[in-house]
This record gives C-alpha cells, sequence and structure tokens, in this order.
C-alpha cells in the first residue's frame, strides 16, 4: 500500500522531463518510473488540445487507462511574445513531426532574425496533471520569464534551453546543473505545487 502510493509513472516520452522529474521527486520519496519502463510497447497519444492543460489531462488519462497506475503527465511549451505566443503547444513540433530540437531551435531563430533583444522576451509554460484511479484530477501549472538568444550557449537541459536565457542569473538553461534549473523552471515550480497537494 506504502509502495503503491508513492510510486508515480511519469507519462513522458521526453528523456529531459524525467530527469529533471527525477531530480524532484526521488529526494521526496517518489518512485519516479517511466511509463517505457511499464509498457515500452504503448503508443503516445495525440496531442490534440488547444491548451497545455488539455494535453496534460489527455495524456495523464491516457496512460493511467493503459497502465492502470497513477500518471504524471506534463505539456509545456515556449511561448514567445513578438511571435504571438508561438510556438506554444506546438513547442515540440515546431518545425514538423519530427520532434527535432536543433530543427525547432533554427525555426525559432529563423523566426525572430532581425528582432531586437529587448523585445525577444518569452516564458516557459508547464502544466502538470496527476491521474489517479478512481480519484478526480489534480493540476498545477509554472511558468519561468527570459529572453531568447541568437546564439546558443550551454550544453545542459534540452530543447529550446540553450537560447533561453535568464537575465538574473546571467545565464541560459542549459548552462545550469540540473539543480539550478529545478530551482526555478517552470516545471520545477509546477512539480513543488503538485507535490505540496499530494502531502
Ligand atoms: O509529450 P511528452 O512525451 O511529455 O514529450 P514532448 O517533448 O513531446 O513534450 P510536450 O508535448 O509537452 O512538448 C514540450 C516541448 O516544449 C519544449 N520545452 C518544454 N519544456 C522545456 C524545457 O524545460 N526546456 C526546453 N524546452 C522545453 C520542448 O521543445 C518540448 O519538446
Ligand atoms: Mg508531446
Amino acid at each position: 500500500m506504502e509502495k503503491q502510493t508513492r510510486t508515480l509513472v511519469i507519462a513522458t516520452k521526453n528523456e529531459g522531463k524525467l530527469r529533471e522529474f527525477k531530480a524532484v521527486l526521488e529526494p521526496l520519496g517518489f518512485s519516479a518510473v517511466p511509463v517505457g519502463d511499464i509498457d515500452a510497447a504503448i503508443a503516445e497519444p495525440k496531442e490534440t488540445g488547444m491548451t497545455f492543460a488539455e494535453n496534460a489531462a489527455l495524456k495523464a488519462t491516457y496512460y493511467m487507462d493503459k497502465t492502470g497506475y497513477s500518471c504524471l503527465a506534463d505539456d509545456s511549451g515556449l511561448i514567445v511574445d513578438v511571435l504571438h505566443g508561438r510556438p506554444g503547444v506546438y513547442s515540440a513540433r515546431y518545425a514538423g513531426p519530427q520532434h527535432n530540437d536543433a530543427d525547432n531551435n533554427a525555426k525559432l531563430l529563423a523566426e525572430l532574425s532581425g528582432v531586437p533583444a529587448e523585445k525577444r522576451t518569452a516564458r516557459y509554460a508547464c502544466v502538470l496533471v496527476l491521474a489517479r484511479p478512481g480519484r478526480e484530477l489534480l493540476t498545477a501549472e509554472g511558468t519561468c520569464e527570459g529572453i531568447i538568444l541568437n546564439t546558443p550557449a550551454g550544453d545542459n537541459g534540452f530543447g529550446y534551453d540553450p537560447y533561453f536565457y535568464i537575465p538574473e542569473k546571467g545565464k541560459t538553461m542549459a548552462e545550469m546543473s540540473l539543480a539550478e534549473k529545478n530551482g526555478l523552471s517552470h516545471r520545477g515550480k509546477a512539480l513543488r505545487k503538485l507535490t505540496d497537494l499530494l502531502r
């Protein structure tokens, strides 16, 4: 019973997200198991929602139904002001369905070409949904403000992190350790809210 309630299946196929989840959840006594370890054959659901919240709920419910476990899903993305919120919910597939970080970053830079630094404001947003058999969904969200650089810096993180600069820290998210990123990121904030709800 104890173990059952403390195991969280992480409903993501993204290794970068999984690393961040484990770093926050495991010290709090949760065992964070990627859904691929439960059943590698489960196909990814189509993310048909128009919002992060809809897609996070869709993924959490889908994987709970497939596995029978409590499943924690994350839907997140990059919101760029001068691009009217793009890529937003399409962040993973901005440059096409292949989910390629390099292609997505190249497209982002092309869209921002000629835009001066002061107009390159952006934020990351994350919505987490925990689906538990027979219970209501739990939701938590977080955001993190930054500026989109023209040249990448750092090798940590994933996705848009080498271009996502945090002025207060004087570095990009890809220049931060896992712990430092989790301390201020959209996902870290959402995760702390969610684990508070579980106490
Ligand atoms: O759906 P799952 O399987 O969780 O994995 P995914 O990568 O497809 O995840 P999303 O559908 O939520 O798309 C989120 C995209 O937004 C970007 N993103 C989100 N959080 C990020 C972060 O912390 N650092 C860099 N890029 C991030 C990145 O391109 C992600 O692929
Ligand atoms: Mg996805």
